[in-house]
C-alpha cells in the first residue's frame, strides 16, 4: 500500500529528527519533499515547525509505522494542548490500495480530516506530486489558490533538504 505521510517537528534538533525518521523508513521512501519552515498552526504560542512529506510504499499498517517513528523521536503527548509542540508528529494523510482508501475510524481517519486546511501539508505535497488530489476537496494546486490557504502558503518556506 502506498501512503502520503506528513512529518512535523518543532522541539529539539528538528532537522536531525526528520532525517532520522526518513532514514528509518529506508527503502519504503519513494519520494521526499524538501524541508519547509512553517509558522505554528492551531496553537500559536510555540516554536516554528519544520515540515515535509513522504510518499512511501511497502507496509500495510501506516498508523503503526507513524506511531513507531514518533516514539523513536521521544514524543510525549500533552493532553492539555491538542496542537501543542512536539519532537515529531507523523500524520497519515492518504493511503492508496491502489485507489484512495477511505476510513471514518477515529484511530485512522482517511484522508486525514484536516489536511485540506494545512498549507504546511499541501505545499510539500504539491512539490512531490503536481497532480495531487485530495478526495472531497479537489486538486491540491487549486486548494492552494484559495485566499486563506494562499496566504498561509506564503509563510511555508523551503529551507533545504532533509540532509542539508
Ligand atoms: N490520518 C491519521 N493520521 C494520524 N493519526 C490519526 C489519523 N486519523 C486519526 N488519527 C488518530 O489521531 C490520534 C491523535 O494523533 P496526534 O496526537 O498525532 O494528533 P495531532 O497531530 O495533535 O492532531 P492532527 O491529527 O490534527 O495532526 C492518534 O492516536 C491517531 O490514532
Ligand atoms: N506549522 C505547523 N503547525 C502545526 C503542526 C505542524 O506540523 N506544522 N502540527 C501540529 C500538530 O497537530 C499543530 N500545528
Amino acid at each position: 500500500m502506498r501512503a502520503l505521510l506528513a512529518l512535523g517537528s518543532n522541539l529539539g534538533d528538528r532537522r536531525e529528527t526528520l532525517r532520522a525518521a526518513v532514514a528509518t523508513l529506508g527503502d519504503a521512501v519513494l519520494s521526499a519533499s524538501r524541508v519547509y519552515e512553517t509558522p505554528p498552526w492551531g496553537d500559536e504560542l510555540q516554536p516554528a515547525y519544520l515540515n515535509m512529506v513522504l510518499i512511501v510504499e511497502g507496509h500495510s499498517d501506516w498508523l503503526a509505522v507513524a506511531r513507531g517513528l514518533e516514539e523513536a523521536a521521544g514524543r510525549v503527548r500533552d493532553p492539555e494542548r491538542r496542537f501543542g509542540p512536539r519532537t515529531l508528529d507523523v500524520d497519515v494523510i492518504m493511503v492508496w490500495d491502489p485507489t484512495p482508501v477511505f476510513s471514518a475510524d477515529p484511530e485512522l481517519t482517511l484522508p486525514h480530516p484536516r489536511a485540506h486546511l494545512r498549507a504546511f501539508v499541501l505545499v510539500p505535497w504539491l512539490e512531490v506530486d503536481p497532480w495531487a488530489e485530495l478526495p472531497g476537496h479537489g486538486f491540491v494546486a487549486d486548494l492552494l489558490r484559495e485566499p486563506a490557504l494562499a496566504a498561509d502558503a506564503r509563510d511555508v518556506v523551503a529551507v533545504g533538504t532533509v540532509a542539508s
